[in-house]
């Protein structure tokens, strides 16, 4: 059946370090607690280890020393309590748009007509209520990410975990796509977890932006941000990203993730 719903889980990395092999570790000490209703961004440079953390999050790996507790059980691989989205949606092409959506709840064991019915309620909220019938290969660039956000809701997870989801978006497509995932995160309640590339789509949308910095991978910076939940209460978001504070939140970003480079 679809996960539990326990309002104050809390996903955490504990004191973990993670090598490839005989490699140099590629994390070191990287400790990390996601709670219900916040949204952690982690940014950092290419090859910092941010896939590296949420694949453990997700429980596609183990750490090599150190924890990864949910509610202090440990996590021993990926779960219906996580939903994990990635840059590539993942859509199976043979499936029309609806069955795509219910394809955790099919997983799942649930019967055709609850399934359907779930699907078309979450495609109503993604804004492609009529499009349930199509089939995937019509749908565009943006409207795929918006089927793969129904589709990581349908089995109602904990934790969305995002790895860089709107990076093959343009422009325009990608700010539509931040005010909706801000309300599905609300609405669901879950704990999210966004890697991405942009330092102001990280302030945006999260509740607290994390650093990770190279050689080995460690957390070196965080900054507390509000400016999506105030996007969520109506004010302008262009207005909220020319802020004073905005600014300097982001300038002390960039300091953050390079502050290592000239060492
Ligand atoms: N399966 C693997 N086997 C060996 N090394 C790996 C593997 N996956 C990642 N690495 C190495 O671990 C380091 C961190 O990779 P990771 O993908 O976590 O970084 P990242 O911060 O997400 O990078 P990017 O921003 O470029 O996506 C890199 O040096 C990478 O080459």
């Amino acid at each position: 059946m679809t996960a539990p719903q326990r309002p104050d889980a809390v996903l955490s990395l504990g004191d973990v370090t993670l090598r490839y092999g005989a490699a140099a570790p590629v994390l070191a000490g990287v400790s990390l607690a996601i709670r219900r209703g916040e949204f952690v961004s982690l940014i950092g440079r290419s090859g910092s280890g941010k896939t590296t953390v949420l694949n453990l999050a997700a429980g596609f790996l183990g750490p090599s020393s150190g924890q990864v507790l949910i509610d202090g059980r440990s996590v021993r691989g990926p779960g219906p309590e996580r939903a994990v989205i990635f840059q590539d949606d993942g859509l199976l092409p043979w499936l029309n748009v609806a069955a795509n959506v219910a394809l955790p709840l099919k997983l799942a064991g649930i019967g055709a007509e609850a399934r359907r019915r779930v699907a078309l309620d979450l495609l109503g909220s993604v804004g492609l209520a009529d499009q349930g019938d199509k089939p995937i290969w019509q749908m565009s660039g943006g409207q795929r990410q918006r089927i793969g956000l129904a589709r990581a809701l349908a089995a109602r997870p904990e934790f969305l975990l995002m790895d860089e989801p709107l990076g093959a978006l343009d422009a325009m497509t990608r700010e539509r796509m931040h005010g909706l995932i801000l309300k599905l995160w609300r609405d669901s309640h879950a704990g999210a977890l966004l890697i991405t590339h942009s330092i102001e789509e990280a302030l945006f949308l999260s509740t607290r932006v994390v650093v990770l910095t190279p050689s080995p991978g460690r957390i070196t910076h965080e900054e507390k941000t509000l400016w999506g939940r105030r996007f969520l209460a109506g004010e302008d978001p262009r207005a909220l990203r020319s802020e004073p504070e905005f600014i300097a939140a982001r300038e002390r970003l960039v300091d953050a993730i390079h502050a290592r480079e000239a060492a």
